[in-house]
């Protein structure tokens, strides 16, 4: 895959002029995430206006509940047509396998494809710091995302969402056919804000990642047409992809 398909951009905004202008501003994109923010605020429009711009759709809305809500929520997402989307590992195995199923029917009802259904490992804001003392979970940070990484392919997902620095270990156990999609890159270049577990893109992508998703790397810089430029030509320059 060429680094330009590799790189997943975040629509963090609030309402969905101030999506559309950035999909607008970045054609070059063709892989856009709608999360939390935008999709809370103004539902699904955004997926039909991305849609009609023959755009891919990672719906990043990590699902966390008991098996009979997530398969509910996980049955309406994919009837969308979205290419990924996105569930904690930590709602467990039941809600997983749920989900999993629940994807199959939400796509078969719409006619539509399934979405690849991903697991959040650990957030890529957590630290191991956090990770031993706020949550108090007695595991290494890496032994501890590798174990949601297995817990989510064992109950048949497609891939997992984890940080870059794990993304090695993590694909050397898990093989080459589970998708890795790493957040948390930033460039050397870029300020790493509430990111806590990062890699440069060319190092993510040599670890293993499949996706990178970057946001504020691009989307809040002064030219983000250049940001996108720069990283597309470090990722060429730094793996010959
Ligand atoms: O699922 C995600 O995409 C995600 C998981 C994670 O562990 N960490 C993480 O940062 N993300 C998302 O990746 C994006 C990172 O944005 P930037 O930090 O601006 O590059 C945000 O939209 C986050 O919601």
């Amino acid at each position: 895959m060429k680094a330009e398909q590799r790189i997943i951009v975040p629509l963090d905004v609030p309402d969905v002029a101030s999506a559309i202008a950035l999909v607008d501003q970045l054609p070059q994109v063709n892989f856009w995430k709608v999360g939390l923010e935008l999709f809370t605020s103004t539902g699904p429009a955004i997926l039909a206006e991305l849609k009609s711009r023959e755009k891919q759709i990672f719906l990043d809305l990590k699902f966390h509940d008991i098996p009979n809500t997530v398969a509910g929520a996980c049955q309406a997402a994919a009837r969308y047509g979205v290419d990924l989307l996105t569930i904690h590992a930590t709602a467990g195995k039941d809600a997983l396998k749920a989900a999993t199923a629940a994807v199959q029917t939400g796509a078969a009802q719409a006619g539509v494809k399934p979405p690849k259904l991903i697991a959040i490992t650990l957030l890529t804001s957590i630290s191991a710091r956090q990770l031993a003392f706020d949550l108090k979970i007695p595991l290494e940070l890496p032994e501890y995302a590798l174990s949601m990484a297995l817990l989510a392919q064992e109950t048949g997902l497609d891939g997992a969402v984890c940080s870059p620095q794990e993304v090695a270990q993590l694909r050397q156990t898990c093989g080459d056919d589970f998708l890795f999609v790493c957040p948390g890159v930033r460039p050397t270049w870029a300020d790493k804000a509430d990111q806590q577990r990062s890699l440069t893109p060319a190092q993510a992508i040599k670890a293993g990642a499949d996706y990178l998703v970057i946001g504020r790397p691009i989307t809040a810089a002064t030219e983000p047409e250049l940001a996108w430029n720069r990283i597309i030509e470090e990722i060429t320059q730094g793996t010959n992809k």
